[in-house]
C-alpha cells in the first residue's frame, strides 16, 4: 500500500464567507470546525501517513487557545500559510516526510468529502501520478461581456468543476512547482501541471463535495453531513 501525506488547505482570508465571528474553516458545522470534517476523513485511512492542517499566521493564536487539542488528538501537524493557497501548499509540502512517496491536497472547506471519491482519486494518482476530483458542468454556461452582455454559449461537454482532494506523485508536483514562473497566481494545483505540460487524470466527483465559500453554502453542509449521521 503505498502512503499518502495530505494537506489540509486552511489558510485562507474567508472574504466571501463574511463572517464576523469566524473563518468558514474554524466555524462548526454539524457540531464541530468545518476543517474537523476533512480531516476525519483522512485521518481513520490506513493509506494516510501525515496529515498537515495548514493556518493564517492570525489564527494561530485563536486556533492555539480553542482547537489546536482537538488536532492533537487526530495527530494533525499544523503549519502556518501564505498569501495565496499555493503558497499555503508550498509551505505544506515542506513539511511533509521524506518518505511519504504521494501528496493529496484537499480545501478544509470541502467538509463534505466521500470516503469512495477519496479511494478512487487516491488510485488514480497512483496509476498516473496526478489526478484530481472534478464534477461535470451541468448548467448552461454563458461568456459576458464587461457590461453583462451575453456574448456566446459556452459547449460545455469537455467542460469541469475542479474540486479537491487533488493528488500527485510527490516529485512530481514538487517538479513542477519548482518550474512554475509563478505560482502564487494559480487557484488549484492541477493548474501548476498543466502549465508545465504534465498530465492530469480527472476522476468525477460527487456534487455533495461542494466547497463552502459564501454563508449560504452552510445549509446544504449542514443536511448534508447531518443526513449521513441520522
Ligand atoms: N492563502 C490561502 C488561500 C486559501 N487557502 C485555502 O484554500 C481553500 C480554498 O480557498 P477559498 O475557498 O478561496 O478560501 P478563502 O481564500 O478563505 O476564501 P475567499 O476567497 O472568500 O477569501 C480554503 O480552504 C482556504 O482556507 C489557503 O490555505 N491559503
Ligand atoms: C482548489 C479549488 O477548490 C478547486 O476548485 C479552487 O480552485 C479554490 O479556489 P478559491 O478561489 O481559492 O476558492
Amino acid at each position: 500500500m503505498n502512503a499518502f501525506a495530505v494537506i489540509l488547505a486552511a489558510a485562507g482570508k474567508s472574504s466571501r464567507f463574511a463572517s464576523p465571528d469566524q473563518k468558514k474553516v474554524f466555524t462548526n458545522v454539524d457540531s464541530q470546525p468545518m476543517w474537523m470534517h476533512a480531516a476525519h476523513a483522512f485521518a481513520k485511512r490506513a493509506d494516510v501517513a501525515q496529515l498537515i492542517l495548514v493556518i493564517a499566521a492570525e489564527d494561530q493564536d485563536m486556533f492555539q487557545q480553542q482547537q489546536a487539542a482537538m488536532a492533537a488528538r487526530l495527530g494533525v501537524q499544523v503549519v502556518l500559510g501564505g498569501a495565496q493557497r499555493a503558497d499555503s501548499v508550498l509551505k505544506g509540502l515542506a513539511a511533509v516526510r521524506a518518505d511519504i512517496p504521494f501528496v493529496a491536497i484537499h480545501d478544509a472547506a470541502r467538509p463534505c468529502v466521500l470516503d469512495s471519491s477519496i479511494d478512487r482519486v487516491f488510485a488514480a494518482a497512483e496509476a498516473s501520478d496526478a489526478a484530481i476530483l472534478a464534477i461535470p458542468c451541468s448548467s448552461t454556461l454563458k461568456r459576458a461581456d464587461a457590461r453583462g452582455c451575453i456574448v456566446e454559449t459556452v459547449p460545455r461537454d469537455q467542460l469541469w468543476l475542479a474540486q479537491t482532494p487533488q493528488v500527485f506523485r510527490r516529485t512530481v508536483l514538487e517538479g513542477a512547482y519548482a518550474e512554475h514562473s509563478n505560482p502564487s497566481l494559480a487557484t488549484d494545483d492541477a493548474s501548476i501541471l498543466e502549465a508545465t505540460g504534465y498530465p492530469v487524470t480527472i476522476v468525477e466527483d460527487s456534487p455533495q463535495n461542494i466547497k463552502v465559500t459564501t454563508q449560504a453554502d452552510l445549509l446544504f453542509v449542514e443536511f448534508t453531513l447531518q443526513s449521513r449521521t441520522s
